[in-house]
């Protein structure tokens, strides 16, 4: 799928930016030199700035603005822990094994990738216009049945549309139907496949030297959090709602992971847990502040009717007529969305995707995704899902840890119950060794079997209680060992299991996004790439190039960087010999979006020039306002256009040569 630049037009060639991208370093395959291993990378120098800068504007954007509780906690897990979250039985893909050549295919990226591809075909047979770059590309990896161009029944197009529509909803057994029935095979050899299987996607180790402690890398940073909940209460003096937050590499052993840092085997993931009380419909405080803000929505029904259009609409309205499940899973997505536009997303390729029944996690109520397009297609980026009561209560029941919050009532409440009183001195000798197990399941008895027993031992004198592994299983209890009575109960303190609302941010996957979205060639020159990242984004904020080695210019350059240095201005100097152009050619690949050029005139009056990447124009002033101007522009209380208007521009066609 090819994207296109919406600001220039022009269209993206990913392999271009892919060279340039590992020509910069932004990212390079991990032990490339020993032939590397897929789904692993390296960062270089830009990259690492770009992920530093994007989790400190997290940081800034969530967990300062929102008060959240931060928590760095750690990615090796023991086993129990994850077997009671149901990751080690649930916490996997479908995968199909073509026999023949021993690939392994994931089952449904299979399917779309077949299905996809003949749809393709079936486009180019009836003359319409395929893009160039894919083509090439399709050609060259997949010499596949089913990419010639062939025309398809019009019936069978509507039914791939379908299909592909709801891919996310099948599991292995509806993927193996879709097999069977569309005779879907190895891309490459046309071979059959087998069945799909179930493959769990953690990475097992064992904890200690004695091996007899399993455990495993963490797949995602939440389970963390929630075993922190009753501390983090606690340190949040009781108070609710609230939120943690992490920051941390997770691990999933992705089955065939393609598509550069979009599906890697270890990732930067920044969760939020925010814990809400159940009760009240999950309003959230600040929902009025970002009520009005529009989305793009694509509601499951949508997808189900094999539809991908987008509703348009305010979130306020979403929340309103329910299609968002409540405030505050609207707020997040809200918050997600200026995020993403804060670190240079376009918005016209962003998207709120919602969880089909199947897709969602079993335990969770309402999950939206918000998808970037790439030239890989839509990207979910960040899920934010309602995971209700499951994690707290489940580990609750696993520990008997106090998960859960205890809040004074402001009304007593008043409660009818039955209520049992054993005659213990008369219960021990009676029952003896099963006493226990007898009254644990009499405690256990509910409200309706309490009336009716009430009645049963006023009518009989006696009561029959099911009572698992004490002789048949029933046993009997007469009038002198127990009374049960209504009764009013004061209850002047309320408990309950907060439910969880997740924004869950694959930051390397963002971060590819952003390239994709912020790149674009001068004059329509390919090797002339751009990377036109917000400010607060960038690598490197400003580029100090002297005009030439000339001996005059180094003590300004060398106090122009100090001293941005000490404003906390990330800066470089180039002062190598290559021409001006050249050198700012450079800095518009690492996306560097301003540059300081110290000439002549710089050694005369000590003024200089300032040169915005987008748009190359200048301003020439004094080193002050020209440092002030940085800061001010990396600090975003002015944008570029702010500048021009109070700074004198400047015109040398020397310095654009
Ligand atoms: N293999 C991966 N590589 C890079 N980022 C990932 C990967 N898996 C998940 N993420 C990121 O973590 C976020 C939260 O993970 P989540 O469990 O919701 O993903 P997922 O639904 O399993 O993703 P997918 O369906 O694409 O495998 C995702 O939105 C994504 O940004």
């Amino acid at each position: 799928m090819a994207t296109v630049n919406t600001k220039t037009g022009q269209s993206i060639d990913r392999t271009v930016l892919d060279s340039m991208l590992r020509r910069r370093m932004f990212y390079t395959p991990s032990f490339e030199i020993y032939g590397g291993v897929s789904g692993l990378y390296d960062y270089g120098p830009p990259g690492t700035a770009l992920i530093a800068n994007m989790t400190d504007l997290w940081r800034k954007h969530f967990v300062l603005e929102e008060d959240m509780l931060e928590v760095d906690t750690t990615m090796l897990t023991p086993h129990e822990i994850l077997k009671t979250s149901g990751h080690v039985d649930k916490f996997a893909d479908w995968m199909c094994k073509d026999p023949k050549t021993g690939e392994i295919f994931r089952a449904d990226h299979l399917v779309e990738e077949v299905l996809e591809a003949r749809l393709k075909g079936d486009k180019q047979a009836r003359g319409e216009t395929v893009v160039v770059d894919e083509e090439k590309e399709a050609k060259k990896k997949r010499k596949a049945k089913g990419t010639e161009a062939k025309k398809l029944d019009d019936a069978l197009v509507k039914e791939y549309e379908e299909t592909l529509a709801q891919i996310d909803n099948y599991g292995g057994p509806e993927l193996e139907q879709l097999i069977k029935k569309h005779d879907i095979r190895n891309p490459v050899t046309g071979g059959e496949v087998l069945p799909p299987v179930s493959f769990n996607l953690m990475f097992q180790t064992s904890i200690g030297p004695s091996a007899n402690m399993p455990g495993y890398l963490r797949p995602e940073t939440a389970q963390g959090q929630f075993l922190n909940f009753a501390k983090l209460l606690e340190f949040n003096q009781q108070s609710m709602p609230f939120a943690s937050a992490s920051i941390g590499k997770s691990f999933r052993n992705e089955i065939s992971p393609r598509a550069g840092l979009l599906r890697v085997r270890e990732f930067l993931m920044a969760e939020i847990e925010h814990y809400v009380d159940p009760e009240g419909g999950k309003k959230h405080a600040r929902f009025d502040e970002i009520k009005d803000t529009e989305l793009a929505l694509l509601d499951r029904n949508v997808q189900l009717s094999g539809s991908t259009k987008l509703t348009k609409m305010t979130i306020g309205k979403a929340v309103e007529t329910g299609l968002v499940d409540n405030e505050t899973l609207g707020y997040f997505l809200a918050r997600i969305q200026s995020f993403l536009l804060k670190l240079g997303v376009d918005p016209t390729k962003l998207r709120f995707r919602q969880h089909m029944a199947n897709e969602m996690a079993h335990y969770a109520t309402d999950c939206w995704d918000a998808e970037l397009q790439t030239s890989y297609g839509w990207i979910e980026c960040v899920g934010c899902a309602d995971r209700s009561a499951y994690d707290l209560t489940v580990h609750k029941e696993k520990t008997g840890a106090p998960l859960v919050v205890r809040q004074a009532r402001a009304e007593p409440l008043r409660i009818e119950e039955y209520q049992i009183d054993l005659e213990k001195k008369k219960f021990g000798p009676r029952f003896k060794k099963d006493a226990k197990t007898v009254e644990a399941a009499i405690d256990a008895l509910s409200q309706e079997l309490r009336e009716k027993l009430s009645l049963d031992l006023e009518k009989n004198g006696k009561i029959e209680v099911d009572v698992e592994g004490v002789g048949s299983g029933k046993v009997e209890i007469e009038k002198d060992l127990i009374k049960i009575e209504k009764r009013t109960r004061v209850d002047n303190v309320r408990e309950y299991t907060p439910n969880v609302i997740e924004p869950s941010f694959g930051i390397g996957r963002i971060l590819y996004s952003i390239i994709e979205h912020s790149y674009w060639s001068r004059a329509g020159d390919e090797t002339r790439g751009v990377l036109s990242f917000p400010p607060a984004v960038a690598p490197t904020k400003v580029l100090l190039v002297p005009l030439s080695t000339h001996a005059s210019f180094k003590p300004l350059t060398q106090r122009l960087t100090a001293k941005l240095r000490k404003a906390g201005v990330s800066n470089r100097v180039d002062d190598s010999s290559a021409s001006i152009g050249k050198r700012y050619s450079r800095n518009d690949e690492l996306g560097t979006p301003f540059g300081i050029t110290v000439d002549f005139q710089s050694v005369q009056d000590n003024t200089f020039t300032l040169r915005d990447r987008d748009t190359t124009k200048q301003v020439r002033a004094t080193e002050d306002e020209i440092l002030q101007a940085v800061k001010s522009l990396v600090e975003g209380d002015e944008t570029w256009e702010d500048i021009r208007k109070r700074l004198p521009e400047f015109t040398s066609q020397e310095v654009e040569a």
